[in-house]
């Protein structure tokens, strides 16, 4: 059975529109929980768009399923995840001006910083998963840096128009997944997932968890936030 990681970034992102208290990050993880959620996610970003430091350490000790934080690979953002000692750490790329995280973390490219960030998080007791492409030598490089974990990016996927465009994707997810799992690694995947794309690929099979953020947040506008949870984790339960 598939994981659900809930994203609770843009629960915070509504917040920090207007550096209000309300809607609380903390309260939806809780109620995360209660609704099915097998661990909660979030993004720590450079610019504090939306999480904030207070967040990750106020939440740390209160959930009763995982944390799985995510950074970027920054000496300040590596001080803060050893210091608070998340279940899961996912280094991810980041740019400042970017509306979302856009595609991979190039593992290849920065071969050396992500190595030692694995290293270093590892030693302090979290789990380390890289956000990267399902392409195989960004996989080959992720399994020489000594993570145990992958997310697989999926916003190509998510994005993809047309059905030739959205079966090729999909087919590189598919080798991407098979590929990783064949090197001995956890295979999570995520981004841009919503109700109408996430059961093509759970149907793929072979993935941990998935972490679906973005579109839980938008349903809860109509149906509550945690039928939105209850009805995502459904989605992924069922059989395809
Ligand atoms: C890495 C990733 O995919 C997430 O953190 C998520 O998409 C929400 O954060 P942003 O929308 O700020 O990228
Ligand atoms: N790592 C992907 C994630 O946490 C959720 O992304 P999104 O559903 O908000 O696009």
């Amino acid at each position: 059975m598939i994981d659900l990681g809930v994203n609770i970034d843009h629960v915070a992102t509504l917040r920090q529109q207007r550096h209000c208290a309300y809607p609380d990050p903390i309260k939806a993880a809780l109620l995360a929980e209660q609704a099915g959620a097998d661990l909660i996610t979030l993004h720590l970003r450079e610019d504090r768009r939306h999480i904030q430091d207070k967040d990750v350490y106020e939440l740390r000790p209160l959930l009763m399923t995982r944390m799985n934080l995510e950074c970027a690979i920054t000496p300040e953002m590596l001080k803060i995840a050893c210091d608070v000692k998340p279940h899961d750490v996912c280094l991810v790329p980041e740019r400042r001006e970017e509306l979302t995280t856009e595609g991979g973390l190039d593992v290849l490219r920065y071969f050396e910083q992500t190595r030692d960030a694995v290293a270093q998080l590892e030693e302090s007791g979290s789990r380390v998963s890289l956000f990267i492409d399902p392409d195989e030598k960004q996989i080959e490089a992720a399994v020489k840096t000594g993570a145990r974990i992958i997310e697989l990016h999926t916003g190509a996927y998510a994005e993809a128009v047309g059905e030739q465009a959205i079966a090729d994707e999909i087919e590189r997810l598919r080798k991407g997944i098979a590929f990783a799992l064949s090197c001995g690694l956890k295979v999570n995947a995520g981004h841009g997932l919503h109700y109408q794309n996430v059961q093509a690929i759970v149907a793929l099979g072979g993935i941990s968890e998935l972490n679906i953020g973005h579109a839980i947040v938008a349903q809860s506008i109509f149906d509550g936030w945690e039928k939105a949870v209850r009805d995502m984790k459904a989605l992924l339960t069922a059989k395809v």
